[in-house]
């Protein structure tokens, strides 16, 4: 169960800010994002719930997750083999799975939902959430681009629902940025942003505006270098080597795109074409519907700009 903190800001005698503490965790979505967020929410303590519609994916996740762990402990424990086998399984006892979210969310602190990047399927969802979570609980989505007030109209509890965007892959990434809307409470804000704190994670605040920060700058360089590579001016692997070696980035364009998903990448361009449709910066790119209509999704189906294993 939560509970209510105060919390007095040093400096600020007058000031007390009030928090709900998250120790229970509903991730829906047991995809690269959710079971990414649920590793490192159960190694940090929280009791997690994820949620997928197929038992299959969540099983692969459970997987993937006491995989990833393993790696973890590998560089934390070098020395300790039995302290590291002692934080997976400890890590390991506090994930649980489920098929069905309106089942596990009455003893939630936290819904946050990281799903198919489409508005209707995230509100449908949150819409339905919203009749059976208790009233404390939290919302909130892990969307790369859609608008989070869009998002949470489907509900009822607009002051208790944000934004918590990770980055992929989120044991990795150190970032997570926080959203909020113009009705989100300072409470429901305050909670947020001690939840990621708890996970290890540096915060940015942000407001509700496309792509937030990362993305609003993120996406025109990716869309720059895939019309670069259309127009022919350079290769996919010439253009990835320039920037990993003339900018230090750990990976190109080509193969962040595929790291993150090209089914995920066409659901956000689709979404700000739409909402800006006489714009050319968002026109469809042949080269990215072709690997999608094929199921080319990137790394996580074997093959996109790219062919792994
Ligand atoms: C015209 C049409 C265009 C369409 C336009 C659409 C544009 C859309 C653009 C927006 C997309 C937004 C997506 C999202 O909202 C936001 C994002 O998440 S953006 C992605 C951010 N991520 C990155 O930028 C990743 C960059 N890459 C890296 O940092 C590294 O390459 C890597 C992924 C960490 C991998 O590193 P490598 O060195 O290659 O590989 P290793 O396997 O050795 O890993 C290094 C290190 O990390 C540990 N590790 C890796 N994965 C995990 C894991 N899952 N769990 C735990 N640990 C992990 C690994 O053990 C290594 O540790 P070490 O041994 O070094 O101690
Ligand atoms: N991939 C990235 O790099 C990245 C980074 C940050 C944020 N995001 C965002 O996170 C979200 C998920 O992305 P991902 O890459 O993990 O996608 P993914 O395709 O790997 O996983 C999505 C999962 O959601 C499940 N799902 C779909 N509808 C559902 C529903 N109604 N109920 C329960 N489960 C459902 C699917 O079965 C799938 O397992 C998206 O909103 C995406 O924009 C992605």
């Amino acid at each position: 169960m939560a509970f209510l903190t105060h919390h007095i800001c040093r400096g600020l005698s007058s000031s007390a800010v009030r928090h709900v503490v998250i120790k229970n965790v509903t991730i829906i979505g047991g995809g690269q994002m959710g079971a990414g967020i649920a590793q490192v929410a159960a190694s940090t303590g929280h009791a997690v719930t994820l949620v997928d519609t197929n038992e299959d994916i969540l099983k692969k996740a459970v997987k993937g997750i006491e995989g990833n762990l393993k790696r973890v402990v590998k560089k934390k424990f070098a020395d300790k083999p039995e302290a590291g086998e002692e934080f997976i399984g400890k890590a390991m006892q506090n994930v649980s799975t489920s098929t069905d979210a309106g089942s596990v969310v009455q003893g939630t602190d936290l819904v946050l939902e990281a799903i198919v990047e489409n508005l209707k399927v995230k509100q449908d969802l949150f819409g339905g959430l919203d009749k059976l979570a208790p009233a404390h609980t939290i919302f909130a989505s892990n969307t790369s681009s859609l608008s989070i007030t869009d998002i949470a109209s489907s509900t009822n509890r607009l002051d208790r629902f944000g934004g918590l965007h990770f980055f992929n892959p989120v044991p990795v990434m150190r970032l997570v940025e926080v959203i909020a809307t113009s009705s989100t409470s300072q409470e429901t804000f305050d909670s947020l942003l001690n939840f990621s704190k708890m996970l290890g994670k540096t915060t940015v605040s942000c407001k509700d505006t496309p792509g937030f920060m990362v993305n609003r700058l993120l996406l025109p360089y990716i869309l720059d270098a895939v019309r670069m590579y259309e127009r022919g001016d350079g290769s996919k692997e010439d253009i990835d080597i320039a920037m990993k070696l003339g900018c230090g980035y750990p990976m190109g364009p080509f193969e962040l795109s595929d790291y993150v998903g090209l089914d995920t990448m066409k659901f956000i361009m689709d979404g700000w074409s739409a909402a800006n449709p006489d714009n050319p910066m968002f026109a469809q790119s042949e080269v990215l519907n072709k690997l999608v209509s094929e199921g080319k999704f990137g790394k996580k189906t074997g093959e996109g700009f790219y062919k792994y294993k």
